[in-house]
């Protein structure tokens, strides 16, 4: 086992109502057996994941006590590095990948069938993925967004008051046209009496549900308010700190965001996401990325595909980059490539030192 850092930079800062990400830095890991060599993606986010120095350290100790002839199972590492992968989700997910990828070749499977995924599936639908600005710049991405063929749009709010934000929705909304679903995420920007305000004032926009609209602790205040408007509400901080079985019980959520690297890997991501859609009371799944490169990317989209996800994921994140670790499947017409090589099928595998330069002109 061996890796090295990357960094990739956004063509624009996204900003959010808890942060502006401009830059991506992780780690590729690669495990290799004679024959064969896997690679995974370590790209944590502080506030999400652990550090990059955690990162770096939990690495730095799994090589170092790296013992395996062949290439070990999810449940291998973990009774191996249990300890130090525990608080280190990033790790742990480019770790696995990697060993899933070299698994998922040596079984000559595209990765989602080699998780478990029954059918064959060529596309995940996606949302764009548009960050906080003014109401000029929020239309202008929605309509670029519609343009190159995106039906779902996912706008942050919480940055602004609830009147500015409602503007902004109402704005794409009479751009964009009805056809159009229009989702948002607050990051949990708000208390309980702006959520309410929020979501009355969201009405007219039409959105379909908000993300983390409360703080990731409030579970009760998602599940009062999710009782009390027709938006649904979506859960993504919760998911990283609460146990999905008390989300799922309390029910608190219309829709669960699943980050693989925050959950530290796609194994997990994919055992998650089944039990939302196991539940009661019907949780759909939306698998989405933390702005990871092309393989982590890659690896989320399996996910996507190897369960019946039908709703839009947040999987479009690729086009966000300025650079790339290599080509990424590709989005046309709102719909997200699913590698059909064996593993997780990303093509023009480049080192680290040498990021794929993207054109950010797409064909529509
Ligand atoms: O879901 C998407 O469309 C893209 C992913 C995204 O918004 C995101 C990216 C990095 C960190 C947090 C988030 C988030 O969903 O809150
Ligand atoms: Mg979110």
């Amino acid at each position: 086992m061996r890796f090295e850092r990357f960094s990739v930079a956004l063509s624009d800062p996204l900003t959010t109502a808890s942060t502006t990400i401009t830059r991506r830095e992780g780690f590729l890991v690669w495990i290799e057996t004679e024959t064969r060599c896997g690679i995974g993606e370590s790209t944590p986010l502080a506030g999400w994941t652990e550090s990059i120095a955690d990162c770096r350290d939990a690495l730095s100790r799994i090589e170092d006590g790296w013992a395996f002839e062949t290439c070990p199972s999810g449940q291998d590492i973990d009774a191996a590095f249990g300890d130090v992968l525990r608080s280190a989700p990033a790790a742990r997910h480019g770790l696995t990948l990697a060993c899933l990828d070299l698994r998922a070749k040596r079984a000559r499977q595209p990765l989602y069938r080699y998780l478990g995924g029954r059918e064959r599936v060529t596309s995940v639908p996606v949302n764009a993925t548009i960050g906080d600005g003014s109401v000029a710049e929020t239309v202008t991405a929605a309509e670029n967004a519609v343009e190159q063929g995106y039906s779902c749009l996912k706008c942050k709010v919480g940055a602004r008051s609830v009147e500015e934000d409602a503007a902004r929705l109402r704005a794409v909304r009479s751009a964009v046209g009805s056809a159009v679903e229009l989702r948002c995420d607050a990051n949990g920007a708000w208390g309980r009496e702006q959520a309410t305000a929020a979501f009355e004032a969201f009405e007219d926009a039409g959105v379909s549900y908000v993300e983390q609209p409360l703080s990731p602790t409030d579970i009760e205040g998602h599940a009062a308010l999710r009782a009390d408007t027709e938006i649904g509400v979506a859960l993504d901080e919760t998911v990283r700190t609460t146990p999905i079985t008390r989300v799922l019980a309390d029910q608190a959520a219309d829709v669960l965001i699943i980050k693989p690297m925050v959950l530290g890997g796609v194994d997990r991501a994919r055992a998650t996401a089944r039990l939302a859609h196991a539940a009661q009371t019907d949780v759909t799944p939306v698998v989405t990325t933390t702005i990871d490169a092309a393989y982590a990317r890659a690896g989320a989209i399996h996910v996507g595909a190897s369960v019946p996800t039908v709703i839009a994921c947040g999987l479009a994140t690729g086009e966000l980059l300025d650079t790339d670790l290599a080509c990424g499947p590709s989005v046309t017409r709102g719909e997200i490539a699913v590698p059909q090589t064996a593993g997780v099928g990303v093509c023009g595998e480049t080192a680290t030192g040498n990021p794929v330069g993207r054109s950010k002109t797409t064909d529509a």
